[in-house]
């Protein structure tokens, strides 16, 4: 049979595209209207989901890094797909009132922040733009419906320094030390010790790292080591210099600081590396030199976790309560934003004293006990045994015995939780990824009269909210806050509600 469409006078005629025999005809292949490697002004006319600038070029599409709305930019094509290609800026030709001068000296390098060179206020508009965006297109919210629910983004307290944690990559290579963020788009350590987004006494640890390299190796060279023979974890054979480097075999370092900055730092290392007593004291030494103050320094390869000195916890105050986060366990990235999260997300849920909660994804514990303030009882779910031992931790440090932790993947036990009790609030606060859809349908099944949604990705909080609005879900506000300043990514909290 002939694909046919009807029109209005009762005539049929083929759709176009397709054949008699009912096979679709292939569009023509359009060509690709910008070269590899060649050099193009382009103006942009919008902003794509990670702020960078988007041009078109005859209809195609290019995205220019770097770039703001109304810019006029000479750009060269670093990559040509059939439907878009990423170009390379060079040349700001006509610049947007919007344009800051980005403060970091590794900013076109480090793949870390995307924004520094757009103003706060223009980060704080794309960024509810991104919401909109989202619950449009990927929720199918109507734009009336949306624009109605989304809010202005809350502007984070601080915008530089404002970072709790950071994950820097380290590698020793012919005979350097590197450390730093990974270059964009590559593998390659961006080696600084520059970060405008990470307090100034963190950034110290990169230098008590480096002297110690140096006093090791100089020391080792001096001594005239034999290194033919070295086989050292994670740097095979070989007779580099970097066999000497105390920090072979670590891939990476965490650190993570509090209020009072002081610091807890995990060496992210390779199976079976072993630290000698003298470079720990040698970087202790090191540490206090340079005026750093050191909860905990710990080996973590994967498997296990060994203290090398201090405590393998370190304790933070949020919204009047302690807690105590371990290395490996979630906690907000930038804590005075993360208070105000919560007071969004507690304000939304409407809690009276009286109601059962589950909080699902709960971390340490953070949303639960604040929760557990205001609530009859909480049940915090999480994943991560760590966070778990430190949310049990949290729960008696703060005496809320109403609140209680549950281990395991949510889709497992949010199931096996609605077997015993019903509650009246659900929080999630899922990962990027958001909820697993099994996770959602328990929920629902559970029949709470709200669900207040937590969410760091827009995206996949717009997927899940389509999910919750067909099991009769309806949203009444969307709160965005910038958690993240200098970067695209935005936080949002939404409330739901049960509609009977
Ligand atoms: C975005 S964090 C939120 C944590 C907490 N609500 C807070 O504000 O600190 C998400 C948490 O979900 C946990 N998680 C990830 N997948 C999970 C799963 N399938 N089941 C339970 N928890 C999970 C992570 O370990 C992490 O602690």
């Amino acid at each position: 049979m002939e694909r046919e469409s009807r029109r209005a006078g009762g005539r049929r005629e083929r759709t176009p595209g397709a054949r008699a025999d009912g096979r679709r005809d292939r569009a023509p292949a359009r060509a690709v209207p910008v070269r590899l490697g060649q050099t193009y002004e382009v103006v942009i006319d919008r902003l794509g989901f990670q702020g960078e600038g988007v041009a078109r070029v005859e209809g195609f599409t290019v995205f220019v890094p770097g770039a703001l709305i109304g810019e006029r930019v000479t750009v060269r094509m670093e990559r040509v797909e059939r439907s878009f290609a990423r170009a390379v800026l060079l040349q700001v030709v006509e610049a947007a009132a919007e344009r800051v001068l980005p403060r970091c000296s590794v900013y076109a390098e480090c793949g870390g922040c995307n924004l520094q060179h757009m103003s706060a206020e223009a980060q704080l508009g794309m960024k509810k733009q991104t919401v909109l965006d989202a619950l449009e297109r990927i929720g199918r919210f109507p734009k009336e419906d949306v624009r109605a629910w989304v809010r202005d983004v809350i502007p984070s307290p601080n915008v530089w320094q404002y970072r709790n944690k950071v994950t820097w990559t380290v590698s020793v290579e012919d005979g350097r030390f590197a450390v730093g963020f990974v270059e964009e788009g590559s593998h390659d350590p961006v080696n600084t010790d520059d970060c405008a987004i990470v307090p100034e006494h963190v950034l110290r640890i990169v230098r008590a790292m480096r002297r110690v390299d140096e006093a090791v190796r100089g020391a080792d060279m001096e001594r005239g080591a034999d290194l033919s023979a070295a086989s050292l974890p994670g740097q095979g054979a070989g007779t580099s210099t970097a066999m000497l480097s105390p920090w072979r075999g670590v891939h990476h370092v965490r650190v993570r600081t509090n209020g009072s900055a002081e610091v807890l730092i995990a060496l992210l290392v390779e199976t079976g590396v072993v630290f000698s007593p003298e470079d720990v004291r040698l970087f202790r030494n090191e540490l206090e030199a340079q005026r750093v103050k050191v909860v905990g320094l710990i080996a973590d390869d994967g498997v296990a976790e060994r203290v090398l000195f201090g405590q393998p916890q370190m304790e933070e105050r949020i919204a009047g309560l302690t807690f105590g986060v371990s290395s490996r366990s979630f906690m907000q990235v930038n804590p005075a934003q993360a208070e105000r999260l919560y007071a969004e997300a507690l304000a939304l849920a409407g809690l009276t004293g009286t109601q059962r909660v589950w909080d699902i994804y709960a971390g340490i514990g953070t949303l639960t006990l604040m929760a557990g303030r205001q609530a009859g009882s909480v049940v915090g779910v999480e994943i991560v045994e760590e966070a778990v031992r430190d949310a049990q931790m949290n729960i008696e440090r703060n005496g809320m015995h109403h609140v209680r932790m549950m281990l395991g993947d949510a889709q497992d036990v949010v199931s096996r939780l609605a077997e015993d009790e019903h509650p009246d609030v659900v929080f999630l606060d899922p990962p990027r990824a958001g909820c697993e859809k099994r996770v959602l349908d328990a929920i629902c099944d559970a029949a709470p009269a709200r669900i207040v949604y937590v969410s760091c990705n827009p995206a996949t909080l717009a997927r899940d909210l389509r999910i919750l609005a067909d099991r009769g879900y309806a949203v009444d506000v969307a709160q965005p806050l910038d958690m993240f300043p200098q970067t695209s990514h935005v936080e949002c909290v939404v409330s739901t509600y049960r509609v009977d």
